[in-house]
C-alpha cells in the first residue's frame, strides 16, 4: 500500500492515523485526508502527524486503491456519492462507519468492489484498539492480510461475520466511553470523600490498568478475581451491595444492548434513505 486515502478526518481517523504513524508502517505524507469543510482540522492533522491534507475528492482518490471511509453514518451517502466517480472495481473500501452495511455501500457507489467493514475504537491512538472486521467475497487474501497487518499495528484484531458488527460496536466500539464514564464517577467520588484531584486521578487510572492487566494475564474469571478482592463483612462487599441494589450489573448489560441496537438502527436509517432516494429517481 503506497497511498492511503481517508474520507473524513475526525476522531476515529485521527486515532487510526496516530496509531499507524507512531508504528511507522506508512510514510505520513502518503496518508491523504479530506473533510467536508473543516480545513483547520486538516491543518491540525498535518501539523501533528505529517499527513497530506486534500481539498478535492479526485485528488484524494487519484493513485490509490485503498480508501478508509471515516464519516458519520448520516454523512455516508454524501461522501460516497462524491467519491464514486473515482472508485474503480479494484478499489478496496475500508469502512469504519457504525451500522452501515456493505450492501448500502455497494448501492451508493453503484458497483461491487472489495469492502472491509472495521470497528476499531479510539484506543487505536495508543496502539490498544480492540478491532473487529468483516469482509465481503471480493476481498482478496492479499487485501485482507494487508488490512489485518495495518490494524494489528494499532491493537488486537478479530475477524467476525458482518451481522456480528452491531454487537461489536455496542461492546468495544463504544466501550472506551463506558470505562471513561466509570473513571469519571470514581474520580468524583474520590474528591467527595477527601482526596486531592491528582491523587484521585492517579489512583483511579492505576486501578483500571491493574484490573485490566489482571484480567489479561491470569486465567481467572472476572467473578473469581472480584471474589478475591471481597472479604466477608469488608469494604468491597459493602460497596458491591450498593451496586447490586442500584442494578448496575443489569444497567451495563442494557447499555451494551442499547448501543448495539442503535448501531443496527443507524444502518437501517441509511438503508431506508437509500431506498427512498432510489424511488425518487425512478
Ligand atoms: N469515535 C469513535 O470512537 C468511533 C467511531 N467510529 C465510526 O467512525 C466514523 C467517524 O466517527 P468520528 O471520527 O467519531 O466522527 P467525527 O465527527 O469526529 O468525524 C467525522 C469527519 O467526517 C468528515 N466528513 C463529514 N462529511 C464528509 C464528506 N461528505 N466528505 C468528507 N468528509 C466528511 C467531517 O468533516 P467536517 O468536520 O468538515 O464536517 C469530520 O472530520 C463514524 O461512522 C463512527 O460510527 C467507529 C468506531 C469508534
Ligand atoms: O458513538 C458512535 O456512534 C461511534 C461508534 C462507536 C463509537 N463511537
Amino acid at each position: 500500500m503506497n497511498k492511503l486515502a481517508f474520507i473524513g478526518g475526525g476522531s476515529m481517523a485521527e486515532a487510526i492515523i496516530s496509531g499507524i504513524t507512531a508504528k511507522g508502517i506508512l510514510n505520513p505524507l502518503d496518508i491523504h485526508v479530506i473533510n467536508k469543510s473543516d480545513c483547520d482540522r486538516l491543518a491540525f492533522l498535518q501539523q501533528e502527524y505529517g499527513i497530506t491534507p486534500v481539498q478535492q475528492m479526485n485528488d484524494l482518490l487519484a493513485g490509490t486503491k485503498t480508501v478508509i471511509l471515516a464519516v458519520k453514518p448520516k454523512d455516508v451517502i454524501t461522501a460516497l456519492s462524491a467519491a464514486k466517480a473515482f472508485i474503480s472495481n479494484d478499489t478496496l473500501i475500508i469502512s469504519v462507519a457504525a451500522g452501515v452495511s456493505m450492501d448500502c455501500i455497494e448501492k451508493i457507489i453503484g458497483r461491487k468492489t472489495s469492502i472491509i467493514r472495521v470497528m476499531p475504537n479510539t484506543s487505536a491512538a495508543i496502539g490498544k484498539s480492540a478491532t473487529a472486521m468483516a469482509i465481503n467475497e471480493l476481498v482478496s487474501e492479499q487485501q485482507l492480510s494487508a488490512v489485518m497487518n495495518m490494524f494489528q499495528t494499532i491493537g488486537l484484531v478479530a475477524l467476525v461475520e458482518e451481522q456480528q458488527l452491531d454487537a461489536v460496536t455496542g461492546l468495544s466500539g463504544s466501550g472506551p466511553a463506558y470505562i471513561y464514564y466509570l473513571a469519571e464517577a470514581m474520580m468524583t467520588s474520590a474528591r467527595e470523600i477527601g482526596l486531592e484531584d491528582h491523587t484521585a486521578k492517579d489512583l483511579t487510572i492505576q486501578t483500571l490498568i491493574g484490573a485490566a492487566e489482571m484480567l489479561q494475564s491470569t486465567s481467572k474469571s472476572p467473578q473469581l478475581l472480584r471474589k478475591e478482592v471481597t472479604s466477608p463483612g469488608g469494604t468491597t462487599e459493602a460497596g458491591i451491595k450498593v451496586l447490586d441494589q442500584l442494578g448496575v450489573h443489569d444497567a451495563v448489560i442494557s447499555c451494551i444492548k442499547e448501543a448495539s441496537r442503535q448501531s443496527k438502527q443507524l444502518g437501517e436509517n441509511l438503508s431506508e434513505q437509500i431506498h427512498l432516494e432510489s424511488m425518487r429517481l425512478k
